[in-house]
């Protein structure tokens, strides 16, 4: 039998990040992967998802600046299609010939645990030390009738031409980022959500202006609604909801949220404890065997599910694998397994324009009494934001005057956030900000000298 110090079960974030540690400190690691290696992120989640929308980004650029260009281009999809399987296809396999090339052992196939220091794959089984359990999630599907006719996250990427009338079921991530790409492409767009909220997480009043906006562009949002049934029609789909509202449509995303891979692994065998949330973990990401930990998408968390929190998982779990085994080798000098300890996440919905925030809630820090302050940016520094006047960002103050939390909204926001999280998670003060020199003119420069004359709490409004 083939033994390893190290098995994933998984190649995602959540795991290689830890393997590509763990080879270089000189430990036999092995990734088991049953479908594509490096998982859902790299094939078929973040990076193909911001190829396909990086054109739309850029049609909305122009826009924004009118009649400066004497014609607005249009997206070919079936070009932008050949350049994604250009681009992201063989990302898996410069993965593969990395991991090989270290000596990582890469297994194909359904990987079991027999018990805590077996994994099976495919009827043959492989000795460990360690196991880290890093299965992700996969798309929920709701049960109704016409189920069938439902896509997921992972169709819609793959579409060969695309819908004129489309419709998503669901108000979280993926079907208000996909609906801002069909909205622009000039598709007919529903969406309906179950709840009177689409993308819960974010800071509501952007959500608002973001379905305000989108809402001008073809976007037909309706809440409250639940998906009764699905039928096929001589011109496509009739999706009915409980309430009796019928939309006909050519094509259906199911985006309802993800469900954790628990089943079938050896979990309930070697009474491991999960949830319809996940794994459940100590906080050290152990599971309630001592040599098995879990990381990733697949925990039951209460941090948001991101590829950012898979990597920061997974590299620790890698540090607490080196601990233990040098602490075994020199009990004498044995080093302290500290608890995980998060940092401020920053979360991005990648819609056109972009929403996002770090940090403490912004309806939080209002009930904590703390002060919340706004920055127009874009209407302040028109000319460095190629004309997004409605670009703003909120942020809260806390007593020492320190940002403890800020929520954006803008076609800058993924970048700019993650300045607020240094900012906030470094507990920086505006005279801290003021000692250092950015470039100038770039969308941070512009953003960080509005902050640092806010963060100093005088009575002025910018
Ligand atoms: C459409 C979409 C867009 C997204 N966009 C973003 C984004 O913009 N930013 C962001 O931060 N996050 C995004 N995410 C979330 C992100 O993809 C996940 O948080 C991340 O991939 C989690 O990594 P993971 O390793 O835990 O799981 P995964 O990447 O899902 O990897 C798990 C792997 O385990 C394999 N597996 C499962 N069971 C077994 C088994 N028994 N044996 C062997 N292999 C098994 C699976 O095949 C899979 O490849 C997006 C997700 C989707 C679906
Ligand atoms: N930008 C990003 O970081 C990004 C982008 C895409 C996906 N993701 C990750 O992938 C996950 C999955 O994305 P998602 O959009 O499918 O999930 P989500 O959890 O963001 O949203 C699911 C939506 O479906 C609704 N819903 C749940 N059950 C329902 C039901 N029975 N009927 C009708 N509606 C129902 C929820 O109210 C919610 O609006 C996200 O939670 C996130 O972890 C992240």
């Amino acid at each position: 039998m083939m033994n390893y110090d190290v098995i994933f079960i998984g190649s995602g974030h959540a795991a290689w990040h830890a393997a590509v540690a763990l080879t270089q400190a000189q430990k036999k690691v092995a990734l088991i992967e049953k479908d594509t290696l490096a998982g859902t992120c790299t094939n078929y989640g973040c990076n193909p998802k911001i190829l396909l929308e990086g054109p739309f980004e850029i049609l909305e650029d122009m826009e924004r600046l009118g009649d400066i260009f004497d014609h607005q281009p249009a997206v070919n999809w079936e070009n932008l299609m050949r350049y994604k399987h250009e681009v992201i296809d063989p990302q898996k396999d410069g993965l593969e010939k990395l991991f090989s090339k270290m000596g990582i052992d890469i297994i194909s196939g359904h990987g079991v645990i027999k018990d805590k220091h077996t994994v099976s794959v495919e009827g043959v089984d492989y000795g460990t030390k360690y196991i880290v359990i890093a299965t992700g999630q996969r798309s929920h599907f709701l049960d109704v009738t016409g189920k069938e006719y439902l896509h997921d996250s992972r169709d819609f990427m793959d579409l060969e031409s695309f819908p004129e009338h489309i419709t998503f079921i669901g108000g979280g991530y993926i079907s208000i980022e996909f609906a801002s790409i069909a909205s622009k492409f000039g598709s007919e767009v529903h969406v309906i959500s179950h709840s009177d909220q689409i993308l819960k997480p974010f800071h509501q009043p952007y959500v608002k202006k973001l379905a305000d906006k989108l809402n001008k562009e073809n976007v037909t949002f309706h809440y409250n609604e639940e998906t009764a049934r699905i039928e096929k029609t001589e011109t496509g789909y009739k999706l009915t909801t409980e309430s009796g509202l019928a939309i006909d449509t050519d094509y259906i995303v199911d985006a309802t949220g993800r469900i954790p891979n628990v089943e079938n692994i050896g979990l309930d065998e070697l009474g491991i404890a999960y949830s319809k949330k996940g794994i459940k973990v100590n906080k050290h990401l152990l599971t309630s065997v001592d040599n098995i930990y879990a990381s990733g998408d697949v925990l039951d968390k209460e941090i948001p599910k991101l590829t950012p929190t898979a990597t920061f998982e997974s590299n620790y779990i890698a540090l607490q694998i080196m601990a233990r085994e040098a602490n075994l080798l020199n009990p004498v000098k044995a080093l302290e397994l500290l608890p995980i300890k998060y940092p401020a996440i920053p979360s991005v919905a990648y819609t056109l324009p972009r929403i996002a925030q770090v940090g403490m809630p912004i309806a939080e820090a209002e009930e904590k009494g703390y002060k919340i302050k706004t920055i127009k940016f874009g209407e302040n520094l028109r000319f460095e934001y190629k004309n997004e006047t409605d670009a703003e960002m909120v942020f809260a103050l806390d007593n020492r005057k320190h940002v403890a939390g800020a929520a954006i909204y803008g076609h800058a926001a993924d970048d700019l956030i993650n300045i607020m999280t240094f900012i906030v998670e470094k507990k920086m003060s505006a005279r801290e900000l003021n000692m250092m020199i950015f470039a100038f003119p770039s969308a941070s420069s512009g953003i960080l000298d509005l902050l640092k004359v806010q963060m100093l709490d005088i009575d002025i409004e910018l």
